[in-house]
Order: structure tokens, then C-alpha cells, then sequence
């Protein structure tokens, strides 16, 4: 089963392309893949391009402990990339793709350094994240999670997170606390966390938590998320850098919360995955 790696901003995701293998791929061989170590390890992996009747592209997105996420910023990036590089698309004109989480349009500027999706709309809605009780936006709200009370702003991308202010940031405490409101009973399809620290009006810091991936270096729909929330909160403008582990995605807020990401994607490998680790 071939293999292409790729990574924005230290999130590294394994394209398998189903036109050049026959492995299917379901959660326990992307476990397999993703576990580091045993298989290749990564942060997911990206299963595309599919084609519909109508000639659409699809992609389909797997977290490494095999669940499949609606939606990923960086992997969505990646995947443009991945198509351009392949020949299945050119960079002269922006193209779409099909998410579970809905339609991204890529614009590949400059296939190292600048790609930008258009992410489609936040929306801060309970039932369209999940979250449960009555239907209402849920823009900070007290949630009571392993002993300690935090305020949270909780927005779906097509994927659903649950953004965090804070004043002091740090990785600890997405590790201490990501995985209690990953699982919390509020989120029924879990949630991406995002502990988020307001720099200044066009600037935020975030240490993420994923679902079903753990603490990693950057997230694109994350960013977008957080970006949505503290310009809802009244804390930024519409444009704003996010930083985080991995380094800066840029995210802009259009009319009706449309969100546009720009960031780097890095061509990293192409291999060859072994049956074994299947065993
Ligand atoms: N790393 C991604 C997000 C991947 C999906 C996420 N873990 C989920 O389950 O929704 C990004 O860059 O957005």
C-alpha cells in the first residue's frame, strides 16, 4: 500500500490514495498505521481521491484511534496539495472537494508555503456541534469538568470543539484537562479542544487537544474554531494569527462566520506500508 506524508505545521497525516491500492481501510487498519512505533504514526489519514457519480471529488478523514472526523484544516490543505502534486488538479484555478463536514474550496498559491481553504461556516449552534439540551448558541457557558470550573464557547467546523479561554497557556494543561472534555457527557459525538490565550486584537495562542488523536503540534479547523470564538466574544478582529506548537495558520472571518485558513503544507515522504503490521 503506497503512502504519501505530509505535514502542516507538525500535524502529519498519511495520504492513501484508494486509485493505488486496494487496502481497504477501516478503523482497525488506520490504528494499525497511525500506531507509532508498531505502524508508520501519524495524526491521521486522509483516504482519497473518491469519485461520486457526478465526477466530485470526496475525501474521507481518519483520526489515528480510527474514528472518522467530519473535517480537518490541516488535512483538508494536505489533500489539496496531494491532488495538485498528483495531477488530478492544477493551481491555476481554486477546486472543491467534498468533506462529511461539507464542501472546502482549495486556492493553491504556492503549494509549499501558502495554500487557502475555504473552511465553509462556524456555527455555534448545540445541535448542529453536538452538545446537549435545549437548542441555543453556546457562547460561554459554565461547564463543570473533573473538579474544576471552566467557561467555554463551543462551535462546529463540520467537526465540533469546545474553545477554552485562559490567561496562562500551556501544554500541561491541554494534557490534564483535554481528555475530561474530550469525553464529557455534554459532547455526545466527544469534541477538539482548544485551550486559547488572547494575545492582542489580530493575535491568539492555542494548545489543542484532539479528538481521537491526543495532543498535537496545530490544527486547522481548531484554529478556525477558536479564531470564530474569540471574534464572537468580542475579544479580536476578524483577521487573526493563530500560534501554536507547530507554528502560525492565519484565519480570516468572513460575512455569516465563512472562514477562510491560509498555511503551509510540507511534502515529506512516499513509502511503501508493509502488510505485516496488519498481522
Ligand atoms: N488535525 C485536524 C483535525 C482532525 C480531525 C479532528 N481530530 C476531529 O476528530 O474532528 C485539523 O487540522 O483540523
Amino acid at each position: 500500500m503506497d503512502f504519501y506524508r505530509y505535514h502542516g505545521l507538525g500535524n502529519d497525516y498519511l495520504v492513501v490514495d484508494p486509485n493505488k491500492t486496494s487496502v481497504p481501510i477501516n478503523e482497525e487498519s488506520v490504528r494499525a498505521i497511525c500506531k507509532p512505533h508498531f505502524g508508520e504514526g501519524a495524526d491521521g489519514v486522509l483516504y482519497g481521491p473518491l469519485f461520486t457519480k457526478s465526477g466530485d471529488i470526496q475525501l474521507r478523514i481518519f483520526n489515528p484511534d480510527g474514528s472518522e472526523a467530519e473535517k480537518s484544516g490541516n488535512g483538508t490543505r494536505i489533500f489539496a496539495r496531494y491532488l495538485v502534486d498528483e495531477g488530478y488538479r492544477n493551481s491555476v484555478e481554486p477546486f472543491s472537494f467534498q468533506t462529511l463536514g461539507g464542501m472546502v474550496t482549495a486556492h493553491v498559491i504556492d503549494r509549499r508555503n501558502k495554500i487557502v481553504m475555504d473552511m465553509g461556516a462556524a456555527t455555534f449552534l448545540s445541535t448542529k456541534i453536538p452538545v446537549l439540551g435545549e437548542e441555543r448558541e453556546v457562547v460561554n457557558e459554565h461547564l463543570a469538568v473533573n473538579g474544576r470550573k471552566l467557561t467555554v464557547t463551543c462551535v462546529s467546523m463540520g467537526n465540533p470543539h469546545c474553545v477554552v479561554p485562559v490567561n496562562m497557556l500551556s501544554k500541561d494543561l491541554a494534557l490534564e484537562m483535554g481528555p475530561h472534555l474530550e469525553n464529557h457527557a455534554m459532547f455526545p459525538n466527544r469534541t477538539n479542544v482548544q485551550f486559547m490565550r488572547v494575545i492582542d486584537r489580530h493575535h491568539i495562542q492555542i494548545e489543542i487537544w484532539e479528538r481521537g488523536a491526543g495532543y498535537t503540534l496545530a490544527s486547522g479547523s481548531s484554529s478556525c474554531a477558536a479564531a470564530a470564538a474569540a471574534f464572537r466574544l468580542g475579544l479580536t478582529q476578524n483577521t487573526v494569527k493563530v500560534q501554536m506548537a507547530g507554528g502560525e495558520l492565519e484565519i480570516v472571518i468572513l460575512d455569516n462566520y465563512k472562514i477562510q485558513m491560509t498555511g503551509p503544507v510540507v511534502f515529506v515522504s512516499k513509502g511503501v506500508l508493509s502488510n505485516e503490521i496488519f498481522a
